[in-house]
């Protein structure tokens, strides 16, 4: 499917890496290179505008080797773009390390998945199924 992009960064539009990737990485447009302290949020635009389809969302998501590498997560992860947002993506990063990060124009700092999702209409009633399960959770059936 094709979806409507603005680009208004100087980076390339964002692009599977490997053939079967679910997720874009999303690259950090800035005119500067910010630098985010221990426990510092803050959020990075990415020059990028989508119109997703009716019935569909973006996922803004971490990626795991920023994660692993260098403790940079996404504060509201999974991020939800919505249908009929118009405004730019940007991505809520805060560094979880105990040193500063930078990070430059150009940086891939997240990745978008695109997703389908149902519309609902609530059925309010007094009595739900009987399920094994019932209330349990939380770790009912067992940690590890
Ligand atoms: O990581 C994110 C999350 C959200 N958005 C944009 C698209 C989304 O459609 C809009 C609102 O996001 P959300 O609904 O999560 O935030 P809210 O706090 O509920 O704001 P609002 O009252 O505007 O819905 O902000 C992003 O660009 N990046
Ligand atoms: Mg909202």
């Amino acid at each position: 499917m094709n979806i409507q992009i603005i680009n208004k960064s100087n980076n390339s539009l964002p692009a599977y890496e490997t053939a079967h990737a679910a997720g874009m990485d999303l690259k950090a447009s800035l005119e500067e290179a910010v630098v985010l302290k221990p426990m510092q949020r803050q959020l990075i635009p990415t020059g990028i505008f989508i119109e997703l389809p009716v019935g569909f969302e973006a996922q803004i998501r971490p990626r795991s080797g920023l994660a692993f590498k260098h403790g940079i997560g996404i504060v509201n992860s999974p991020g939800t773009v919505d249908a009929d947002y118009r405004g730019e993506i940007k991505v809520l990063l805060i560094n979880f390390s105990d040193v500063d990060f930078a990070i430059n124009n150009g940086d891939r700092i997240a990745q978008i998945v695109i997703a389908k999702h149902e519309k609902i209409d609530w059925n309010e009633v007094e009595i739900l199924s009987e399920t094994l399960r019932g209330a349990g959770g939380y770790g009912h059936t067992g940690v590890q």
